[in-house]
């Protein structure tokens, strides 16, 4: 009956890290899949977020069905990280917000509605991107294309190339960006450059959707969410997807959402009922744990400034860990640069090794990056970063 059914070919990312799991070597090293491992190499159970699901767990309370939009005091306290509490969109009811199932049901719901409602609009994504961009926009029948972003050359960003590029486009192109710390280069926008952008897109009616699955990462919590506010500032339309899988360490709780930020309250009540409806007929309604355990961290002072002291701290040991992997990797391998782990931000590095030098990686010393080049600097510690710079070497050196 399903013989005609195709075998998976596997995933870039989280096929690899299963194999990582199924790989016996004691000496194994983990830098493929985006998650923040803490100096043991465990994936933490943050205080602020044990004591809120504590609580949670505590008020015992019932767990009927979600609306189909999740819940509102997840929703809200989503808008007041996102924009700040008192942004002027939020108090005329100008943001559309649902519950996802992680920022990647986030972005799934998003690209059904653009697909309902912007049927000729194409969808524009960094080049390169995440891995998954492309098959959850292609998944929900869109057609895909890339605009100029990493330089190869330079290790940064190509915005010249990027701002012609967005400037050729029609009307109402949608254009997939990362809000900090993208992935998998580690390269961001400036904060100017981010304010070069917005007469183009409000001038060619271009329609940003964003993807904001690292805040804290960057620069901090606030610092972060600079994109999103700028653009909700200028009075600018655009979607945005969040993410609390990296930032509370709630991976699999599915934690994220979806905003969409509208010209008036009446054109948000509507995209928030499409929305609505597109929840329904595709998984109804969204869990109830993580996202109470989220709410309660973002909303009690206590927890919220417990939280953004952890982030603080994570970040920092990812930012140390880059330094450290930099200094071995320049004594190891004098006149060559690796400034770019000093100058890209966030969980990623993009280091330009080839396919072929990261499958050496892989088989012959155990560390783990993706083909692609990328590597999860969140997974050094300070017992692996000098193995893991000795494989590079060794496979740098030929
Ligand atoms: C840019 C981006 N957006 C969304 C997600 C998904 O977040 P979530 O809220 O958990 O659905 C991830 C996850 N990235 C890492 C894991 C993955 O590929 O799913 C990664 O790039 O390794 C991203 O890197």
């Amino acid at each position: 009956m399903f013989e005609h059914v195709d075998a998976y070919a596997g995933d870039p990312i989280l096929s690899l890290n299963e194999a990582f799991q199924k790989d016996p070597r004691a000496g194994k090293i983990n830098l493929s899949i985006g998650i923040y491992f803490d100096n043991d190499g465990r994936i933490p159970m943050l205080p602020s977020v044990r004591a809120a699901e504590l609580a949670v767990v505590e008020a015992a309370g019932p767990r009927p069905y979600l609306p189909m939009e999740g819940a509102a005091n997840f929703r809200s306290a989503v808008q007041a990280l996102l924009f700040g509490a008192d942004h002027p969109a939020i108090q005329a009811g100008r943001i559309a917000t649902i519950q996802g199932v992680g920022s990647s049901g986030g972005l799934k719901v998003g690209a059904d509605l653009l697909k309902r409602y912007f049927p000729d609009s194409k969808i524009h994504l960094s080049d390169p991107t995440w891995d998954n961009h492309r098959a959850v926009f292609e998944g929900s029948g869109h057609s895909c294309e890339t605009y100029p972003y990493y330089d190869p050359a330079t290790g940064g960003l190509r915005f010249d190339a990027l701002l012609a590029h967005f400037k050729a486009l029609p009307p109402r192109s949608v254009v997939v960006m990362h809000a900090c710390c993208h992935n998998p280069t580690g390269v961001d926008l400036t904060q100017d450059q981010w304010r070069a952008l917005v007469p183009v897109i409000r001038e060619l009616q271009l329609l940003p959707f964003l993807d904001l699955a690292y805040q804290g990462y960057g620069d901090g919590i606030e610092e972060d969410a600079f994109a999103p506010r700028l653009l909700a500032d200028e009075g600018l339309a655009f979607l945005i997807a969040n993410s609390f899988s990296k930032s509370m360490s709630l991976y699999g709780e599915r934690c994220g959402g979806l905003s969409v930020i509208c010209p008036d309250a009446d054109q948000a009540a509507r995209v928030l009922g499409q929305m609505k409806f597109m929840i329904r007929r595709n998984y109804s309604n969204p869990p109830m744990h993580g996202g109470q355990v989220v709410a309660k961290v973002l909303t009690d002072a206590k927890l919220r400034a417990m939280w953004e002291a952890e982030v603080k701290d994570m970040r920092e040991r990812i930012q140390s860990m880059r330094r450290q992997l930099h200094d071995v990797l320049v004594a190891k391998l004098p006149g060559r640069n690796f400034d770019y782990f000093l100058t890209q931000r966030g969980m990623f590095s993009y280091t330009g090794l080839s396919p072929e030098q990261a499958e050496r990686l892989k088989t012959e010393f155990g560390v783990y990056i993706l083909r692609s080049g990328r590597m999860c600097v969140a997974g050094l510690n300070t017992r692996n970063v000098e193995a893991t710079a000795e494989a590079m070497a060794a496979v740098l050196a030929g």
